[in-house]
């Protein structure tokens, strides 16, 4: 048995040897988890107000390495590795910006993403999710060498 979201409601009976699938894709960009600006990339979710509101009360919603007893090994080697490459590279360069006319048209976002709802109308690259996100065809950018570097 699993209690459902609302307390008022009926727990959910879950039978012997079912599998249970879920999106972590999905679970991110849910707006009654995490707001109604769910879709946008905005790191700061994790520093303001926000961070209080919908994560702390409810860690579960943020699940890139699982949680629990089997979560990730890796979890704080990642996060190092993550912060020390982007703080190198915000060293070493001063200006990132994308050049779509250097990705492979195949790897462009389809034309008729332009109608769709939501983020997808605005993308600007094809994103792709495995196990991380990842940019099909590789994230085309043109790099500023940073004075000092
Ligand atoms: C962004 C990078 C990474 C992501 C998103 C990630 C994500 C995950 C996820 C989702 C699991 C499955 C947990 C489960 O079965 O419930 C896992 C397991 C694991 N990860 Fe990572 N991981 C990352 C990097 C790493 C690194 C760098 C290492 C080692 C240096 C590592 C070592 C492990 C190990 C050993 C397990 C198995 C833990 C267990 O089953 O008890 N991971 N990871």
């Amino acid at each position: 048995m699993l209690p459902a979201a609302n307390p008022l409601e009926k727990p959910i009976y879950v039978p012997p040897k079912t599998s249970v699938t879920y999106s972590v894709f999905i679970m991110h960009r849910r707006k009654d988890l995490w707001c109604p600006d769910a879709e946008e990339f905005d790191p700061d979710r994790f520093l303001d107000e926000r961070l209080h509101k919908y994560l702390i009360p409810k860690p579960f919603i943020f699940l890139p390495f699982n949680g629990g007893p089997r979560i990730c090994l890796g979890q704080q080697f990642a996060y190092n590795e993550m912060s020390f490459m982007l703080i190198r590279l915000l060293q070493t360069f001063s200006c990132i910006t994308l050049t779509p006319e250097a990705q492979h048209p195949d790897t462009r976002q389809p034309t008729e993403w332009a109608q769709a709802e939501g983020r997808k109308s605005r993308e600007r690259f094809r994103p792709k999710s495995h196990l991380t996100l990842y940019a099909d065809g590789g994230l085309w950018v043109r790099m500023n060498e940073a004075e000092n570097a």
